[in-house]
This record gives C-alpha cells, structure tokens and sequence, in this order.
C-alpha cells in the first residue's frame, strides 16, 4: 500500500473508539504498496490493519470485499479479518475515505521467489477458488478487457515519453486481446492481484493472503495467468519454465485446469501483462503530489508481454504436454 491520505491522531483515536480494540498506542503509514493508503496501527490489545480506500476501490464493493474475507477464513483460509466497531459495522469513514480495520497478519513476503515458494501459491490459489465457489456475493471485474482500451486513452498523450512507440504496440495488442478474449471458461471468485507482495510466508511455509481489493467474479485460469506473470519470471525478465511447472502443477493437485482452460492460458497471460502494463503506466504518469507511493514500473508488463505474444502453446509455460 502507500500513503495519499493523512490521518490524524485525534481523528484516529475517534474513530477507534467505536471499537473494542483498546487505546491507539502508536501508528504508522505503511509506504509499501499502490493502492489504498494503509497504516500498521499498534493498541494496548495489540497490532491491526487500517485502510483507507482510495481511487480504484469503489465504496459499494466494499460490502464484497469484507464479505469475500469473512467467507474464506470460515473456510479456513489465513487472511486478514475485518475488525467490526461495538453495533457491528465494517466500514466507516475516516479523513473523508472509507476506512477499514482489519486483522495484522504474521509473515514476510518473498523479495526473490523460489520454484517451492511458487508451488505454495499455486496451490493456495487453487484453494482460493475452491473455498470462494460457494460464496453467495459477486462482482464483476472493473480491470478486465473492456477497460483497457480506456486505460491506454488516459495515458495515451504522454505514454510514448515512457517508451518510444509504447502506445501503438499496446492499441495493436488490444486488438487482438479484444477479439480472441475467452469467454466461456469456469468462472468464480479469482483475487486478481496474488503478486509476491500479497502473499505471507512464515519460513518457507505460506501463512496468508492480503489484499482482496480487486477480488471479483471472473475467469479462475486467468488467476493462474496473472500468477505466472508475477511469479515466474526472473529479475532479467526471462520466464522460469520450472517455477511455471511447479506453480501449475501445485495448482492442478487442488483444482485441475480443463483442456479449454489450458489452452487458453497463453491468451490469458498476454491479457495480464496487459492489465498490469496499463495501470501501472496510468500511475507512472499520475503520481498525487504528496503521496507517499513509489510506482511501479510499466514496462516490466510490456517485457513480459512480450514473452507471452512468443508463446505458442501453455507447454511453454511448464504445462505437461
Ligand atoms: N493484514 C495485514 N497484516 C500484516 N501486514 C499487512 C496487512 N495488510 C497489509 N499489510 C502490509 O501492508 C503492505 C501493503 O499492503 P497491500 O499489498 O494490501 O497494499 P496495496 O496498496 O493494495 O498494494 P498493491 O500494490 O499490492 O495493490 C503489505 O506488504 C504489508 O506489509
Ligand atoms: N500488484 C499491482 C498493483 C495493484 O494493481 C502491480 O504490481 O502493478
């Protein structure tokens, strides 16, 4: 996360005081992240999670996303819990944001993956989509192929200061994107942004998921891509095809892929790239004045794009053949 929004310590202290977690101790704003602006806040009962939502988050999602993390931790699954103020509330607002008290959770996340590390996301993946199949609620992706045409539009006068040509290459990739999109693939609750930064372990074991801010109903595979994308690939941007393998073959232990989603994964995987490439490249040209956020570089996706527009079937992704 990151800091836009400041919050001071008589608002925090009365917004506290609506729930049953002690007297604020100490607080502090978490500079990592994007997103929402998140502070680790320490009481006398002890350490929480407070978010304020910012420009992605809508606020009537916000009902989903509490629900979602209620739903899979009674499904066994580590992530954070929402905190419920003494009337039994999630949500409140706090320095004019929707704001969030949620659980801390013990672990670190991984700076340099290795193939175990990608095994153990592949299958808590896996038991993500399988602990969200029956949750009652949906919610339709806000950052799936029909926004990115809108996403390069926002970017377009200034993207090629960025990279020479960017803006060309990627409306030419949407083109493609757009007309070969799949459609009828099993759908369900995916998290949409399981990057390493979201993913706790203790040791080497994994000990939960964070951030379900862009969780929604959509195409289970293109989880999978998504964790390819963020998961596989070296520092020198090459693909690692033996953390592919053992990421998908972790994943299909819990949840076998179909034939059709198999097929469509390099697809998926170029829809991605292109998902991440684009916000990350609107946020690279809009940084708040005053916030306290490093963005993270665009064209990591389009390396990785490019990978992906060279795959000819998802063997080359580690997939058995
Ligand atoms: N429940 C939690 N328990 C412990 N630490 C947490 C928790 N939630 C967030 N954090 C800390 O805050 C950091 C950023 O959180 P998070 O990844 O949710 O932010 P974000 O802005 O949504 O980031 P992203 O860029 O991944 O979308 C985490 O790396 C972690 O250090
Ligand atoms: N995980 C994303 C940020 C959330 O959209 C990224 O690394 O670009």
């Amino acid at each position: 996360m990151a800091v836009y929004t400041d919050v001071t310590t008589d608002d925090l202290a009365r917004f506290l005081s609506r729930y049953d977690i002690g007297e604020l101790l100490s607080y502090k704003g978490i500079a990592e992240g994007v997103e929402n602006s998140n502070f680790l806040v320490h009481t006398s009962k002890g350490h929480f999670i407070l978010t304020l939502y910012e420009k992605r988050v809508a606020e009537k999602d916000l009902p989903f996303f509490i629900g979602l993390m209620e739903h899979l931790a009674a499904r066994g699954l580590n992530c954070p819990q929402p905190v419920k103020t003494s009337d039994g509330s999630a949500l409140g607002m706090l320095a004019g944001r929707p704001a969030a008290i949620v659980t801390f959770l013990d672990g670190l996340w991984i700076r340099k993956p290795s193939v175990g590390h990608c095994a153990a996301v592949g299958e808590a993946l896996a038991q993500l989509h399988i602990a969200g199949s029956d949750f009652a609620m949906t919610r339709a992706n806000a950052l799936s192929v029909e926004s990115w045409r809108p996403l390069l539009d926002r970017a377009a006068a200034r993207g090629d200061d960025v990279r020479p040509g960017l803006c060309a290459e990627v409306a030419k990739e949407l083109d493609v994107l757009e007309k070969s999109w799949p459609r009828d693939l099993p759908q369900g609750v995916i998290h949409a942004d399981l990057f390493p930064d979201n993913v706790f372990f203790l040791g080497d074991k994994l000990s939960g998921l964070i951030d379900f801010y862009f969780a929604c109903t959509d195409t289970l595979a293109y989880d999978v891509a998504i964790c390819l994308n963020c998961w596989c690939f070296e520092p020198d941007h090459a693909f690692n095809v033996t953390k592919g393998r053992a990421l998908l073959k972790a994943y299909q232990t819990v949840r076998p892929l179909s034939a059709a989603e198999c097929a469509a994964l390099p697809i998926l995987a170029r829809g991605a790239a292109m998902r991440f490439l684009l916000t990350r490249l609107v946020d690279w040209l809009a940084v708040p004045e005053g916030a306290l956020v490093k963005p993270k570089d665009p064209l990591e996706y389009f390396r990785k794009l490019r990978f992906h527009q060279s795959v000819t079937s998802a063997t080359d992704y580690g997939l058995d053949a």
